[in-house]
């Protein structure tokens, strides 16, 4: 490919500008279309870090045929995720998505826009959550029966909770011990644990970019599993090297792992559902 044409939906938002910011950036990106409610206070032209150009959100369909879109990610909200994606699959663009917080309804249309269009979805763009993920389901076969909490700490602006991440640690947590835990949100008053509930946490302060912690406790013994979020940017970064490896490839639903992993199989599974 002569170099990569993305378009970042949301592009006033925390994450879309940390993606416009990188993909204008990299060597690979030979085009960045921006897509916001709010076309007028996203930069373009040439200053650093603007895209090459703006559009309205609802003008987005036309402008990935126009501006021959090849991949569009989207960090955005699932009501107008849902919406940015279906026009993607009617112009026949490969998306990568980002967005957490899908109900049924919006987990049902990524399926169906999977079948259009190659589609990779991932919770979490950071290779280091993709280790921890590794080693968490590593690690609870390994410590059968010790209890687990899992606890995420988010800025304050988040909307979501739990996070998409900390449900996607759950998920594994589950398919480690192989069967479906009760998950008990928080916890107030006399309430004692039960055998093999997973307790979980979400607390929301400042600017934190995002930390997730797998706490597992039992014979005598403590071991946590901890993911910090420095900034942002690593996010960008999985989201734009997902873009670069999902382009040109068939109609489907592809993991992140398979992005990490190039010698390895391609897996379009329902791997990183959240
Ligand atoms: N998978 C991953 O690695 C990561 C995922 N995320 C996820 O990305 C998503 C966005 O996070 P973040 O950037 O912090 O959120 P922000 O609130 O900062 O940005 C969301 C943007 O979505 C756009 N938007 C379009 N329609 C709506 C609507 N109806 N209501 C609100 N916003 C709308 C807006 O941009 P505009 O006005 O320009 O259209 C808005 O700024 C979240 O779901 C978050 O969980 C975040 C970080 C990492
Ligand atoms: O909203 C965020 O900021 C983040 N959301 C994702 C999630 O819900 O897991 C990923 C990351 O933790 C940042």
């Amino acid at each position: 490919m002569a170099g990569l044409r993305v378009a970042i939906t949301g592009a006033s938002g925390r994450m879309g500008g940390e993606l416009v910011d990188a993909a204008t950036d990299r060597d690979d990106v030979a085009f960045v279309l921006a897509a916001s409610r709010t076309p007028e206070v996203v930069p373009s032209g040439d200053a650093p870090g603007a895209a090459d150009a703006v559009v309205a959100d609802a003008d987005l369909g036309a402008a990935l045929r126009d501006r021959e879109i090849d991949v569009l990610v989207d960090f955005t909200v699932p009501e107008s995720s849902v919406d940015y994606l279906e026009a993607a699959a009617d112009a026949g663009v490969a998306v990568v998505v980002g967005t957490t917080g899908y109900g049924e309804d919006g987990r049902a249309t990524l399926d169906a826009v999977a079948e259009r269009v190659p589609l990779l979805k991932a919770s979490n763009f950071s290779r280091g959550v993709a280790a921890l993920r590794r080693a968490v389901r590593a690690t609870v076969p390994a410590l059968d029966g010790y209890d687990v909490e899992v606890t995420e700490t988010h800025h304050n602006g988040k909307l979501d909770a739990p996070s998409g991440t900390a449900l996607t640690i759950l998920d594994d947590v589950e398919g480690a011990r192989g069967d479906d835990a009760d998950r008990v949100h928080g916890r107030e008053g006399e309430q004692p644990r039960t055998g093999d509930e997973i307790g979980v946490h979400a607390r929301r302060a400042g600017d934190i970019a995002g930390e997730h912690e797998i706490l597992l406790a039992g014979n005598n013994e403590v071991l946590e599993l901890t993911h910090r979020a420095g900034s942002r940017s690593i996010f960008a970064a999985g989201a734009l090297d997902a873009a670069a490896w999902l382009a040109g490839r068939d109609p489907g639903r592809y993991d992140f792992d398979a992005v990490l992993e190039p010698d390895g199989e391609d897996r379009a599974d329902e791997g990183n559902p959240r």
